[in-house]
């Protein structure tokens, strides 16, 4: 039987707290509503309204050490194979600090610190030409993180380029991108760790011929030969990336080389500092002070005690409006496994859905559904103290808002009448960070890096491949000769579709 890493006996913590309200559990421990509470540099996060108590916590942090959380976490800083299956190591954190200093550690770093050299050369290079604007061509990994970045600080700390984005193969896609732009003025990165990705080749040949000059074509990929081979770049144009950074924790690689573009190196470097100062928290914090062992044991504590099935992220800030779509990846693609390590099947629930949206935008969505429908939701509430705008009424009403949907959800209302009562008792999480800066996103997003692989450890999984991408992809590249009427499908519902779309097509003509 496999092993449940102490989870199941978490439900009879859970049982215990049933039908207690998050109001009683607040006024049971007077201490609580301010200590529950961590803070690391600029990201603080309070854990008040989640739905354990002291003794819950303890058993959650018993499990965290009986999986060996501390000697994990010095491995995956250190370089070891934390990708078991792929034989890797994930040294995403060498790309913006060398912590251990072991030997790995530190050559990682170099190899980061000399792409970055690059970058910086690139970029003054491109500052002196007619360039004006950046057409990133990339997906997944290669695409959400930069997207996220660029969108979030690119207003506020913008450089000299305006960067644009490039991922679905759908040509209406392309079609948009390159309407407003003017090919003399504009500079490609086709942005891909494997160089082997469909739509990023097919846009990138869209891009290339639109472009009609290559010395404005750029690549950045672990895979070097296929870009020479693809789209004659030559070396001096291609920044390189490694097989130990997983492709949705590479934004601080040269994958993040269009948020260089967009708000400059400088700031480029102070995001990664960011993100430095959160894994020096996550790697010397005790546990009980850890604050992505806060976040990871809370997510493991409302999927396998309170068995919720979903996880959403509402940033109160328009400037993350993406991070909900970043974490999606981030997390269902590192975590959403059904296999151990050792090849056994799981014996506990892996990762929840994660979904989300901007407020105060989403009250006015699916808030109705999380205040009175049938599911209970676990909310990661993200606030920013400091606004950049100079409209501080609407900043003052965001908070209100923040704050007030964090509390309706926790304590509810009742009514006499049944349609107008709240049960609340919904968990949430309420990040504030100082302000949005480079230096605040990166810890941020660095913690929730590591939450996800310490939740990936509880759950005795790998958090670093994804296999599971590959079969769509099969399929797909067995369809396409179906869809040019070569070969009939061979599944016959797909052969059915293959062949109303065929006539619907035709009839659209
Ligand atoms: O960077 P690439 O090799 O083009 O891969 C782009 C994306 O596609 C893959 O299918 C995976 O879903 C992602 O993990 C990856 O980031």
């Amino acid at each position: 039987m496999a092993t449940t890493n102490g989870l199941d006996e978490l439900v009879s913590f859970a049982a215990r707290l049933e039908g207690v309200s998050t109001a009683a559990l607040v006024a049971a421990d007077p201490a609580r509503a301010a200590g529950f509470a961590v803070r690391a540099g600029p990201v603080y996060a309070n854990f008040a309204r989640q739905r354990y108590d002291r003794a819950a916590l303890e058993a959650l942090f018993a499990v965290a050490e009986s999986v060996g959380a501390e000697e994990r976490l010095r491995a995956l800083f250190s370089g070891e194979p934390v990708n078991a299956t792929e034989g890797r190591a994930a040294l995403h954190t060498a790309l913006r600090g060398d912590l251990t200093g072991t030997e790995s550690g530190r050559q990682a770093h170099a190899m980061a610190q000399e792409v970055r050299e690059r970058m910086r050369a690139l970029i003054d290079g491109l500052a002196v030409s007619q360039v004006t604007d950046i057409v990133s061509v990339g997906i997944g990994g290669s695409d959400l993180g930069p997207r996220l970045v660029v969108d979030a600080l690119a207003p506020v700390v913008g450089g000299r380029f305006r960067v644009h984005f490039l991922s679905n193969v759908d040509g209406a896609a392309a079609q948009r991108v390159l309407a407003q732009l003017d090919p003399a003025r504009t500079a490609v990165l086709l942005i891909s760790k494997t160089f082997g990705t469909q739509e990023t080749l097919l846009n990138g040949a869209i891009l290339r011929a639109w472009l009609g000059d290559d010395r404005r074509l750029y690549a950045i990929t672990a895979n070097p030969p296929r870009a020479t081979a693809a789209f004659d770049i030559p070396p001096e144009r291609v920044l390189p990336m490694w097989d130990w950074v997983g492709g949705r924790y590479s934004l601080w690689s040269a994958v993040g080389f269009p948020i260089a573009l967009a708000i400059g190196m400088d700031q480029f470097e102070a995001l990664l500092g960011g993100a430095a100062g959160m894994d020096a928290h996550v790697l010397l914090t005790p546990l009980r002070e850890n604050l992505a062992v806060w976040h990871a044991m809370t997510a493991v504590w409302n999927r396998n005690a309170l068995k919720l099935s979903t996880q959403a992220v509402l940033p109160y800030d328009e400037r993350l409006k993406l991070l909900p779509n970043y974490l999606q990846q981030l997390v269902m693609e590192s975590l959403g496994k059904s296999v151990r390590l050792d090849g056994s099947p799981v014996a506990v629930d892996t990762v929840p859905v994660w979904w989300g949206g901007a407020g105060t935008d989403s009250q006015h969505s699916f808030f109705q559904a999380l205040h009175q429908g049938t599911n209970v939701e676990p909310l990661d509430f993200i606030g920013i103290a400091r606004p950049d705008h100079d409209h501080p009424g609407n900043h003052l009403a965001l908070l209100a808002n923040l704050f007030a949907q964090s509390e309706a959800f926790a304590n509810g209302q009742s009514s006499e009448d049944p349609h107008r009562s709240y049960a609340g008792q919904r968990p949430s999480t309420l990040i504030l960070l100082d302000e949005l800066t480079p230096q605040s996103l990166g810890a941020l997003i660095a913690m929730y890096e590591h939450s996800v692989y310490l939740q990936g450890l509880v759950w005795g999984i790998n958090p670093f491949d994804q296999f599971g991408v590959e079969l769509g992809k099969q399929v797909a590249n067995r369809l396409l000769p179906a869809l040019e009427g070569r070969h009939a499908a061979e599944d016959p519902v797909t052969a059915a579709l293959i062949a109303e779309w065929r006539e619907r097509a035709s009839l659209s003509r």
